[in-house]
């Protein structure tokens, strides 16, 4: 579904992606794992064609964007769900009409339909009814990442990215919003791209990790495969989690 092959980028002398290869197969979760700075973000900008590589290929469900222009890439990103780290809801609209929105902005269907479709995706996420008449300041984080969720998946996305989905929760929450994406996985067939720092999430939900430092994937594959590496940068990293 996602094939990036050879990507290079730099912000003036400062090279950020320095040769990415990576591939995610329809269906799949791939956590990209790397501490701040790695250059994460950027690689995933380069995902929905917000940043043009200085050379590479950005493959999308058999399309490379780096040649397209503004109205194809339009195109391609409707095939894309976003999950931000702030949640990103407007807090002038409640849960319902912000889960409805990505729906009104795009088509003129029925009240009964988008009604149908935000209760579908509000059901998955484990939110029940009473939740739709709230607002964005009246939730938890963790509802609030689930209502994020479910607004991402609304218009039946082929690719969900999600950027750092579980920063700032605690770690029964973060579990929680953990098995959320694996529920839209599953129940969706959805293909997810997860950046991240949290090594217990990307360990509970990744088919794949890779690891980037500075630019460059040092491991890849699955969690087993990234959790036996020898590299003294993934070790240390991971051994802040998983110990000595
Ligand atoms: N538009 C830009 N112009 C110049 N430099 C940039 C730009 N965007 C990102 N960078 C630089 O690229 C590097 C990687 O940034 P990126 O945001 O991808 O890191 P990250 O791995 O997502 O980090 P974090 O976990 O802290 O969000 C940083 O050094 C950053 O300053």
């Amino acid at each position: 579904m996602i094939e990036i092959v050879g990507l290079h980028k730099s912000f003036g002398e400062t090279k950020v992606l320095t040769g990415i290869n990576l591939a995610v197969p329809a269906g799949s979760t791939c956590v990209i794992l790397g501490g701040s700075g790695s250059g994460k973000t950027v690689l995933m900008k380069h995902m929905i064609g917000l940043l043009k590589p200085d050379q590479g290929q950005v493959i999308i469900d058999g399309e490379d964007l780096v040649p397209m222009g503004a109205e194809e890439l339009e195109r391609v990103r409707r095939k894309f769900g976003m999950v931000f780290q702030a949640a990103a809801l407007f807090d002038s609209m409640d849960v319902y009409e912000n889960v409805a929105f990505p729906l009104r902005e795009h088509s003129r269907m029925p009240e009964e339909e988008v009604r149908a479709l935000v209760r579908s995706k509000l059901d998955l996420m484990g939110l029940p009814k009473s939740v739709e008449s709230k607002f964005p300041a009246d939730l938890s984080g963790g509802m609030r990442k689930r209502v994020g969720l479910a607004r991402a998946i609304v218009m039946n996305p082929k690719i969900v990215l999600y950027d750092e989905p579980t920063t700032g929760l605690d770690p029964i929450t973060t579990d929680y919003v953990d098995e959320m994406i694996l529920a839209a996985q599953r129940e969706l067939g959805i293909t997810s791209v997860v950046i991240s720092h949290d090594i217990a999430s990307a360990f509970n939900i990744a088919d794949q990790i890779a690891f980037l430092s500075k630019g460059v994937i040092l491991e890849q594959g699955p969690p087993e495969q990234v959790r036996a590496s020898q590299h003294p940068t993934v070790k240390i990293f991971l051994e802040t989690w998983f110990g000595k």
